[in-house]
């Protein structure tokens, strides 16, 4: 599904990372480990194409990514480290928005059983610079479960989650999995890492 040869990147004269190759087929889960300032954001979000590499490429099912295609954007659900929210749109209608842009089948009915497992069903008339930090980050999580994915790009997904919210997190990963997701995150949460991954990629 996911291929990843030689990526190289650098920010100045030092690389963040250079020579970095590996795989993810569907069903998989790779997760990407390393110190603070390792590079594990800046991997991820080159997979994704929000940042460019500077050398190495991407590819799905065997043809180099591009970011700006339709069919990437549908494959692809990605909550990355700078997620934004609009301040006058509120949490219902947010994962409303994102469910008929990808085209969800039964989109309400999703919308709703989302925001219940997240338990966001509480604030979803709620503006988004009136949530906690730890209900932002629910909201972003649950942008990427309203729709159809075949790969899942999370970065630090445990972030802000209480336990129950960490519980939650592990067993949605392996039903993604199940469902023959691809998924890579990053993560710093090591019962989190050795529930779901099936190898890791360290920075
Ligand atoms: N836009 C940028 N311009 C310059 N340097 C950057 C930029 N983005 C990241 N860096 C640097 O690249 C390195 C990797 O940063 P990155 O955010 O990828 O690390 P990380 O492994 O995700 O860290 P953390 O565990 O703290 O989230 C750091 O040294 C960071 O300062």
């Amino acid at each position: 599904m996911l291929e990843v040869r030689d990526l190289r990147k650098s920010y100045g004269d030092d690389p963040v990372f250079a020579g970095l190759r590996f795989t993810i087929a569907a069903g998989e889960a790779v997760a990407v480990e390393g110190r603070n300032g390792s590079g594990k954001s800046t991997l991820l979000k080159c997979l994704v194409g929000a940042e460019t590499q500077d050398a190495g490429e991407v590819l799905v099912d065997g043809v180099v990514r591009d970011e700006a295609s339709a069919s990437f954007r549908a494959l692809t659900a990605s909550l990355l480290d700078d997620a934004d929210y609009f301040p006058d749109v509120s949490v219902v209608e947010h994962l409303r928005l994102v469910a008929w842009l990808h085209g969800t089948p039964e989109p309400e009915r999703e919308v709703l059983d989302v925001l219940g497992e997240l338990g966001l069903s509480e604030v979803r008339d709620q503006l988004p610079p009136t949530l906690s930090s730890g209900q932002r980050h629910r909201l972003g999580l649950a942008s990427c479960f309203v729709r159809p994915r075949g790969l899942l790009v999370l970065d630090e997904p445990e972030q802000r989650l209480d336990t129950q919210g960490r519980t939650w997190l592990r067993e949605r990963l392996k039903a993604e999995k199940a469902a023959g997701v691809a998924v890579v995150f990053a993560s710093h949460d090591r019962d989190l890492v050795e529930a779901v991954a099936d190898r890791s990629v360290l920075l």
